[in-house]
């Protein structure tokens, strides 16, 4: 199976009126917080769907840390509906506050992910690949990751093909995840702080980016309605099934367990969060990682420049 759809559009769907491709549409709301230390953070959520195609001819550079961009274009496609689906999702909050300018250069090292050799890490969608390369360019950035909260192999229910059910959201410590990224919520500052990474503030008022990153993070209501924009990588049915099986996994898979479990619980996965969520950014996982990543960059220093803007 392969796929042909554009990178960077929802893909196409049977079943999703296509209204939902109509133009580009954003849609908002905010609401405000006062933090400690006169800390004004502002949370704003919006959804992007897009029709094609959408040019995006530069993003603002009134920030030297913004660089601008080259033309990118998004159309829809037509295709088999058959794609190994893998989210980003992307939260930020506005501080308005004084601070002192600085740089950040620590690299994230974060949930495990960031400091082990590629080969270790999962061969999947790219989201990692993503969110690694989203966290360097974007200041005050962090990343949380989902697979970083999976249970203890010793409690994950195992069907009667005795296939481990590792892909559900039963597997996953979704209670500490939240946890974490409340404490980012509180105070971002203290939080990229106490993973040693450190701030880059501008005069006047500064934005702190979380970078949510997992295979099952829109399938979780209340993770779900945190994100202010979310992306989902795919990649089709063949390429998927080669690189989890050149993976590793503890435990490692069992022989026909993509196609016995991990497929088809794919699909059902996919289908919920598609019934539930309706405003993601689905992308070409087989577009080059460069590619992916300006485009996402872009779309996301836009939407933080708006935010901004708004103030
Ligand atoms: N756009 C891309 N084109 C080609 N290869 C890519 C792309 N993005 C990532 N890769 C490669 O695919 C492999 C898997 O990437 P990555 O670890 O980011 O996937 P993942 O979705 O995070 O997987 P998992 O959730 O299973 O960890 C890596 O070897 C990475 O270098
Ligand atoms: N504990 C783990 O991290 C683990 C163990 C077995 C399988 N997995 C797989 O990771 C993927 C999500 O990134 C899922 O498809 C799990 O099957 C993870």
């Amino acid at each position: 199976m392969s796929t042909n759809h554009s990178p960077f559009c929802e893909a196409p769907r049977a079943n999703r009126p296509s209204a939902h491709f109509a133009s580009l549409h954003l849609m908002g709301h905010c609401c405000c917080f006062i933090a400690p230390k006169q800390r004004v953070q502002r949370i704003t959520a919006f959804g992007l769907r897009c029709k094609s195609p959408i040019r995006i001819d530069h993003v603002m550079h009134n920030s030297s840390r913004m660089h601008s961009q080259q033309p990118l274009f998004a159309c829809p496609a037509e295709g088999p509906y058959h794609h190994a689906g893998y989210v980003v999702g992307v939260r930020w909050s506005q501080v308005l506050t004084k601070c002192t300018v600085g740089c950040q250069t620590d690299p994230l090292v974060i949930n495990g992910c960031w400091d082990l050799p590629e080969e270790q890490r999962m061969t999947n969608g790219g989201k990692s690949t993503m969110s690694s390369s989203l966290h360097l360019r974007i200041p005050n950035s962090c990343i949380i990751a989902q697979d970083a909260f999976f249970k203890d192999d010793s409690v994950i229910a195992v069907d009667s093909n005795g296939f481990k059910q590792y892909d559900v959201l039963d597997a996953l410590h979704m209670d500490r995840m939240m946890s974490k990224i409340e404490s980012w919520r509180k105070d971002p500052g203290s939080f990229l702080a106490s993973q040693s990474l450190r701030t880059q503030c501008s005069v006047g008022e500064e934005v702190f980016v979380l970078i949510v990153e997992g295979f099952l993070i829109f399938n979780y209501g209340p993770l779900n309605e945190l994100m202010d924009k979310r992306y989902f990588l795919e990649i089709p049915y063949d390429v998927c099934k080669e690189r989890r099986g050149s993976r590793v996994y503890t435990p490692p898979d069992l022989p026909g367990y993509f196609d016995g479990y991990v497929w088809p619980r794919y699909l059902k996965n996919r289908q919920e969060m598609e019934d539930m969520v309706s405003d993601i950014v689905f992308l070409d996982g087989l577009k080059s990682k460069e590619d992916l990543l300006d485009y996402v960059y872009g779309d996301v220093t836009m939407e933080i420049q708006s935010l901004m803007g708004k103030d």
